[in-house]
């Protein structure tokens, strides 16, 4: 038995998990045969926050060891084996997962600039993960990676090439842990591995992803996690012409627009709330500004569902994840609704609970709700990058 400890250091939070895996179980794709344990889990959240305890990440991880020294489980353990990170942005030099080392820790501060959002959360775990495991291999585990397939159609910004190629003005994609998973659960679901999966992964970021035989074809975020569908606090797509209107006119910095597109728009931009319990909440008693950005976000998704049939061709099955994915009844069917041409049709009481299945026996394209394990996910890709170092 090996453990492998997996950190997803959010913005504002960081998500830990041990993981007991079989040694049968090297990591690679497909069912685990029972052989994965789950020895402990939890979240430390509002990180850095005002009021909050956990001042930092540095904070945070040591609360993360605290918690598991508290079940148990010391993070100086000889048991462990490894370390695995969720890192959101690899840019064009890391498609694959990655045994870090100090060269691997530059790559990932030098795309900062990228995903400003994301990546200085992963590094801080890193580094105090590596500061307080020097002797472990530690491994990141890119976000970006499984969308690095795409067709060049599909990753490529219509702009002048060469600017483009200068300043790495492309389409990179993300969640492509989630996506990864999401869409083999999904095709396994239904029987068609080599199917045509939509996989909406919905949780305070969003993307959507349209995959062929477990090959990405298309996602809806682009160079930056800001592109595609609206989300908690994000915008999603928006006319690059707004932008240029807000600098020129309005006069706003960049950093203000920046703050503007990443933290005050979305759900939160459009009625002061990016959780979607509470937007469900205000549409139930009617409130106006809760339905139109309930509205804008259902009709951003259900452009991307359409999008990607086109794209696609056939689609054999639709994959609802992540947090509103998995839980929000309303976005499920409001996203879904008059697409009953595209063969795609919901059955209400399933939907209602929100297991498996939720389309109508009649449906052409199945409908799932599929819950994501971007950590299951994380821990078996680190060790199967450290069976492969250790097999030489
Ligand atoms: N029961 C629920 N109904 C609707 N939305 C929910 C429910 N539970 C969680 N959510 C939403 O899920 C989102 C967080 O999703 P999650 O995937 O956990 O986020 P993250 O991107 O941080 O991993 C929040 O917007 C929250 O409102
Ligand atoms: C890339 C991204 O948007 O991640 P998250 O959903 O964790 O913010
Ligand atoms: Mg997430």
């Amino acid at each position: 038995m090996t453990q492998v400890l997996v950190l997803n250091s959010g913005s504002s939070s960081v998500k830990y998990r041990l993981l007991s895996i079989g040694s049968g179980d090297p990591g690679g794709a497909g069912n685990d045969g029972g052989r994965t344990e789950r020895l402990a889990s939890g979240t430390v959240e509002r990180i850095g926050e005002e009021g909050s305890p956990v001042a930092d990440h540095a904070a945070a991880l040591e609360s993360v060891a605290d918690e598991l020294a508290a079940a148990g489980f010391g993070i100086d353990s000889p048991e462990l084996t490894a370390i695995g990170h969720r890192v959101v942005h690899g840019g064009t030099d890391f498609t694959r997962p990655t045994l870090i080392t100090d060269e691997v820790a530059a790559g990932i501060r030098n795309l900062i600039p990228l995903a400003p959002l994301h990546n200085p959360a992963n590094l801080a775990g890193i580094e105090v993960a590596r500061r307080l495991r020097p002797d472990l291999p530690q491994v990141a585990v890119f976000d970006t990676a499984f969308h690095a397939t795409m067709p060049e159609a599909a990753s490529t910004y219509a702009i002048d090439r060469e600017t483009a190629r200068r300043f790495g003005v492309r389409r990179y994609g993300f969640h492509g842990t989630s996506h990864a998973y999401v869409s083999r659960e999904a095709a396994a679901l239904v029987g068609r591995p080599e199917g045509n999966v939509i996989v909406l992964h919905l949780g305070n970021g969003a993307s959507a992803s349209a995959v062929s035989a477990g090959r990405c074809v298309d996602t809806s975020m682009g160079m930056t996690p800001l592109e595609g569908l609206v989300m908690g606090t994000r915008s999603g797509d928006i006319d690059p012409g707004a932008i240029l209107h807000l600098r020129r006119t309005a006069g706003m910095s960049l950093a203000e627009i920046d703050g503007l597109l990443n933290r005050r728009s979305g759900m939160l931009g459009l009625c002061g709330d990016n959780d979607m319990r509470e937007v469900g909440r205000r549409v139930a008693e009617g409130d106006p500004e809760a339905e139109l950005a309930l509205a804008v976000y259902c009709h951003r998704l259900r452009k991307y569902v359409g999008a990607y049939c086109a794209v696609l061709g056939t689609v054999d099955v639709i994959a609802f994840t992540g947090g509103v994915g998995e839980n929000s009844v309303l976005v499920r069917e409001r996203a879904l609704s008059g697409l009953e041409a595209f063969g795609i049709v919901l059955d209400p009481a399933r939907n209602a609970d929100g297991k498996g299945v939720i389309s109508a026996d009649g449906s052409r394209v199945t409908v799932a709700v599929v819950p994501t394990d971007e950590e299951l996910e994380i821990a078996r890709q680190t060790l199967d990058i450290i069976s492969r170092t250790n097999r030489g």
